[in-house]
């Protein structure tokens, strides 16, 4: 089955100009990988806001979810500290990749690595009801580990 595909327009700032888009590596990936539009040497426990050379439109009720790839993360200890980051649909700057390196060494970033990957995803807002009482669950108010530790249910 095809996924819907969603129009973000997209513009290419002067430093971003020979790089190229944000592209899915296969057929059925979830997120497109975006490229560094700049080198940055990253040490240990230090954090950067990656260019990208990107500006975006994304259409309302949709966002983009800047997340980590899992071989900087595995490998690496590199990461998005705010993972997964949200690309609002009214922002028109600079697309950025936060980065943290928790790695023991520094990490060097070059001009079009392939640093995070982007999901584009439809956006739920809420609306609240203010009431005096909630109703009663199981659960209730247990929950930060309330259900037990690693191992597997009894029974
Ligand atoms: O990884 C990210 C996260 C955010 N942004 C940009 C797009 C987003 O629409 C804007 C605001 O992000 P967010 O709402 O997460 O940050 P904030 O700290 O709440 O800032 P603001 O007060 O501007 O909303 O910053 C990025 O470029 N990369
Ligand atoms: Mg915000």
């Amino acid at each position: 089955m095809q996924s819907p595909e969603v129009p973000i327009l997209v513009k290419r700032l002067p430093h971003g100009e020979d790089l190229p888009l944000p592209a899915y590596a296969t057929e059925g990936a979830a997120g497109m990988d975006v490229v560094a539009a700049e080198d940055v040497m990253l040490a240990p426990g230090m954090r950067h806001a990656v260019a990208t050379g990107l500006s975006v439109a994304i259409p309302h009720g949709y966002e983009i979810q800047v997340r980590p790839r899992s071989g900087l993360a595995f490998k690496y200890g590199v990461t998005v500290p705010n993972t997964p980051g949200t690309i609002d649909s009214d922002y028109r700057g600079e697309l950025k990749v936060l980065l943290i390196n928790h790695g023991p060494e520094t990490f060097a970033i070059r001009r079009g690595d392939r640093v995070a990957q982007l999901v584009v995803a439809p956006v739920t807002r809420g609306t609240w009801l203010e009431v005096g009482e909630l109703d009663e669950t199981a659960r209730g108010e247990g929950g930060f580990g309330s259900t037990g530790g690693l191992a597997a249910l009894p029974g």
